[in-house]
């Protein structure tokens, strides 16, 4: 079971390096990789769980953020209802196109992985088509938008040693360019 022990902190080198592509078939490894991230998103989603093991809620689950350098993510997306919207493992994820228009969370972002609050909109593709691999080897190729796309852009950032405050304007951290949508 991951704990928030095993999620790697900002500073360490791994969050920083491009994470290194998954032959498959997968090894047991890195299917048992795939099914604790998952668990770790399942687990501190659920309050009680959540609270017993003082995790932090997440949506998405990066591999380097346990300290593994492949390109292998979890995504569990609720609605504002709590309802499950989006549940992947992506492995081998590539943005193959991403619209002009941007999109970006109205509270800002977070990450597990950063404890330090940055403030500022971290702007996004509104809408972006990913070609990944699911565990079992398929090949995938989805459209999202909104917030969907949101997480998967975040989490595939993760696999390219990006962090969201990468992406916030230095100078103005709450400018927009005009045609960006806001998301609550
Ligand atoms: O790389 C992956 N991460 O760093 C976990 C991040 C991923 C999201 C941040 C913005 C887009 C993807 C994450 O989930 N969070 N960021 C830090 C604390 C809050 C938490 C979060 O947004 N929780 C949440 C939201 C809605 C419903 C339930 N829980
Ligand atoms: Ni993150």
């Amino acid at each position: 079971m991951i704990l928030m022990k095993d999620i790697v902190r900002d500073g360490d080198l791994v969050l920083r390096q491009v994470a290194k592509p998954l032959t498959f078939p997968l090894s047991d490894h890195y299917k048992q990789l795939a099914e604790d991230m998952m668990e770790y998103l399942v687990n501190s989603q659920d309050p009680k769980i959540a609270e017993k093991h003082q995790l932090r809620a997440g949506v998405g689950l990066a591999a380097p953020q346990v300290g593994e350098g492949v390109q292998m993510a979890a995504l569990l997306v609720p609605d504002d209802k709590g309802e499950i919207i989006f549940k992947e493992v992506y492995v081998n994820p590539e943005i193959v196109s991403e619209s002009v228009r941007q999109a970006c969370l109205s509270e800002g972002e977070g990450c597990l992985s950063v404890d330090k609050v940055i403030n500022g909109y971290v702007p996004r593709p509104d809408k972006l088509t990913i070609h990944y691999y699911t565990v079992d080897g398929e090949e995938k190729t989805i459209r999202l938008k909104d917030y969907p796309a949101i997480v998967s852009s975040h989490e595939i950032d993760h696999l390219n040693g990006h962090l969201f405050y990468d992406r916030i304007n230095k100078k103005e951290p709450f400018a927009l360019k005009e045609n960006t949508v806001v998301i609550s």
